[in-house]
């Protein structure tokens, strides 16, 4: 049975709000737009750039792309990344969980290569040889062979259709579900989601699971299960789990599957979208071939827009065969990328391509056919605002090419579990909406069941 959402209006003469994280998105949203224009500069030279032309995008666009002479130059101290060995800094204590200081500076990467200081300084961690030779090799190969069929991601930015910097093709495990996503995944040809987060279009890149992409998903799902325990245990406050992280077991049933050919193909700032994942998501990524930089950061709630990378990032090295754990508190709470490379070391098999597999749990009642749908009569997406540590579903379709959004949102409700109303075995969420009654959102969603 379709659920049904009735729609309360609060206040009469209360007027619509803009969706909440417009603003203290911006920065990084226009970052990610820069970053996939100019994948050849870093983050802190757009960042430059963006200050200079007073958070003007097109205009710095323009600027970058014009002769060099032409530029505004600003002077700004030398951004160069190092490396350090972290083991003094923090240690778990008793099951106390570690404070983990903030080693980085506005400006600066930090680069980490030992699982001990990924584990200790970031949301991550990380497991260095993770198959044995010949299972990551034969898995190389698979997914080499498959990379022909990968394609660029469009999304719209202002009047221009823009394709993303690398490739990429999406996988569920059963012909069923493949289907299935085909047909409620879509919207007129194509589900395209913000760029500040990732854009998809799912009619064109989904596909079945191929065996050994298969296989390897069971010995993920062990390790993410064991790692995601212990980082329960040892960082979290009386080894409880995050508010809203889901108790019940990771159980991957779809991925991405990316390929970066050469330095120059990255991936700008983003968070992992939430919409079929749910709150306080973790994600398998598995790193086959050329070593490349996965970067991460902090989201700071900004008072200014100077202070967007007031901590600076951290570099973690992804060589061939590891895998890294996003723990609970990444999506929410830090964004990632890939960064373009000024130099790769070509890989035996793989030449200079690297090739990247994120593990996924697509949760059955965060299915399309079930979630709040917005004016345009399309599934919502799901986001956090970090200013409100509150999540809301809302209308996507303004980055698909071609479209315009609505303009559609709703504060989500969610229990402990991250579980929706409408969820089998939704235990209630006494605290909703109180929380946000006295803020600008006139209507609250609710389920029939
Ligand atoms: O290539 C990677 O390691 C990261 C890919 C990624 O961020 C994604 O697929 O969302
Ligand atoms: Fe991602």
């Amino acid at each position: 049975m379709e659920p049904s959402y009735k729609r309360r209006k609060l206040s009469p003469d209360r007027v619509q709000p803009r969706a909440p994280s417009d603003n203290e998105e911006s920065t990084d949203f226009k970052l990610a737009i820069l970053a996939s224009l100019h994948p050849d500069r870093s983050h802190d030279v757009l960042l430059d750039y963006l200050l200079a032309y007073s958070g003007s995008v097109e205009k710095v666009s323009d600027a970058l792309s014009a002769p060099a002479e032409e530029r505004v130059t600003r002077k700004r101290n030398a951004i160069n990344g190092y490396q350090s060995s972290l083991a003094s800094f923090a240690a778990t204590k008793n099951g106390v969980p570690p404070v983990v200081k903030s080693l980085t500076k506005k400006g600066r990467t930090l680069h980490l290569f030992s699982p001990g200081d990924v584990k200790n300084h970031t949301p991550c961690s990380i497991i260095h040889n993770f198959l044995p030779t010949e299972v990551a090799d034969a898995l190389l190969h698979e997914l080499l062979g498959e990379a022909s069929t990968f394609k660029r991601e469009k999304f719209q930015m202002f009047e221009r259709a823009v394709e993303s910097p690398h490739t990429v093709r999406f996988y569920v495990d059963s012909y069923s579900e493949a289907e299935e996503q085909k047909a409620q995944y879509t919207y007129n040809g194509g589900l395209v989601e913000n760029i500040g987060e990732k854009s998809y279009v799912y009619d064109t890149i989904s596909g079945k699971t191929p065996a050994k992409l298969l296989e390897v998903s069971t010995r993920v799902n062990e390790t993410v299960d064991e790692e995601a325990q212990r980082r329960i245990k040892d960082f979290q406050p009386n080894a409880e789990k995050l508010k809203f992280q889901s108790p019940d077991e990771w159980r991957p049933n779809a991925s991405f599957v990316n390929c970066y050919d050469g330095g120059n193909e990255s991936v700008g700032w983003h968070s992992d979208h939430l919409t079929y994942l749910g709150p306080r998501a973790i994600i398998g990524s598995l790193s086959l071939g050329v070593t490349r930089e996965f970067r991460v950061r902090r989201i700071i709630p900004r008072v200014d827009e100077s202070s967007a990378d007031a901590q600076g990032q951290i570099a973690i090295h992804l060589p061939h065969n590891s895998l890294l754990v996003m723990h609970a508190e990444m999506q929410e709470e830090w964004k990632h990328s890939i960064a373009p490379a000024k130099a790769i070391d070509p890989h035996p098999v793989a030449g200079n391509r690297r090739i990247n597999v994120t593990y996924r749990m697509y949760r059955d009642y965060l299915h399309p056919k079930l979630t709040p749908r917005c004016k345009c009569n399309v599934a919502a997406v799901l986001r956090y605002t970090q200013k409100r540590a509150a999540y809301m579903w809302q209308c996507t379709t303004g980055s698909a090419v071609g479209q315009t959004s609505c303009g559609w949102f709703a504060w989500a409700e969610f229990d402990v579990d991250g579980k929706p109303p409408w969820a089998k075995g939704y235990k209630g969420n006494a605290n909703f909406p109180t929380s946000l009654l006295n803020e600008t959102s006139p209507v609250i969603v609710t389920s029939d069941r």
